[in-house]
């Protein structure tokens, strides 16, 4: 398996924007625009929006997330959210590890494998996000941090579950600061954590794992890097509260 035959896959983190009348309304406008799609389509909202989001996409191509939950099954953790709950509801993929919740909210290496070991017993699809600091890449460090981060995440995770699990590669100086790595750049670590995946597993399991992009990728950029080898789709954050813009990157990714 190669590029060609791995399902490219454009997911939208609305990470804490739109309000349920909002959100219907941006499903709307959406689900003509990329109902045509040749790649997954997934939009991964607010905690408040997952039954607007769950009920709007009834019978279309877009599929829903979660942007977190927790690792325990139940209990005294106020303000949480455990992967049974996001299941019941209907949820089929849960971002985890996210930059920003690892740079605001305390979040570990070990507490994000913990959620996605968490996410996989509850039967939901993982987006695991890695990625280096600014200051790492400048210490030549980007692709130890990443294959630690990936190494640290998957422990426990056997190869069959690999089918559910995508990988976000998101370089957090380029996460809503409009600095897009370089195509190469994306394609290079990519490519690396799917060296980390083929040494944890096998090279099967590594060429059917989805790998995206993810940082300030747009409608303008997308095609290039979603050209890229290693680079199958994209975790999209401010373009993918822009319908038209989604639905670009989409298109890209369609080719
Ligand atoms: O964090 C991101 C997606 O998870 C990327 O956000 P931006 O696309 O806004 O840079």
């Amino acid at each position: 398996m190669n590029k060609a035959t791995r399902q490219a896959v454009i997911a939208g983190n609305w990470k804490m924007n739109k309000t349920r009348p909002e959100a219907k309304a941006l499903i709307e406008e959406m689900i003509p625009l990329v109902k045509d799609a040749d790649c997954g389509v997934i939009i991964c909202v607010p905690y408040t929006n997952l039954e607007t989001a769950i009920a709007a996409t009834k019978g279309t191509n877009i599929k829903v997330g979660a942007e977190n939950c927790h690792w325990a099954k139940s209990g005294a953790f106020t303000a949480e959210v455990s992967a049974d709950m996001l299941k019941e509801v209907g949820v089929e993929y849960v971002i985890i590890g996210h930059s920003e919740r690892r740079q605001y909210f305390g979040e570990t290496d070990v507490t994000v494998n913990q959620r996605v070991r968490a996410a996989l017993d509850a039967g939901l699809k993982v987006i695991l996000c890695v990625g280096e600091l600014l200051n790492e890449r400048e210490q030549g460090i980007t692709e130890e941090i990443c294959s630690m981060q990936t190494k640290i995440a998957l422990a426990g995770v056997s190869k069959e579950e690999m089918k559910d699990i995508i990988i976000a590669y998101e370089p957090v100086w380029a996460i809503g600061t409009g600095k897009t790595a370089t195509a190469d750049q994306a394609d290079e670590v990519c490519g690396a954590i799917r060296g980390v995946i083929a040494k944890l597993y096998d090279d099967a399991t590594a060429q059917a794992t989805t790998i995206q992009y993810g940082g300030s990728m747009n409608a303008k950029n997308a095609d290039e890097l979603l050209g890229k080898v290693n680079v199958d789709g994209g975790l999209i954050g401010g373009a993918s509260l822009k319908a038209p813009d989604f639905a670009a990157i989409i298109a890209a990714a369609s080719k």
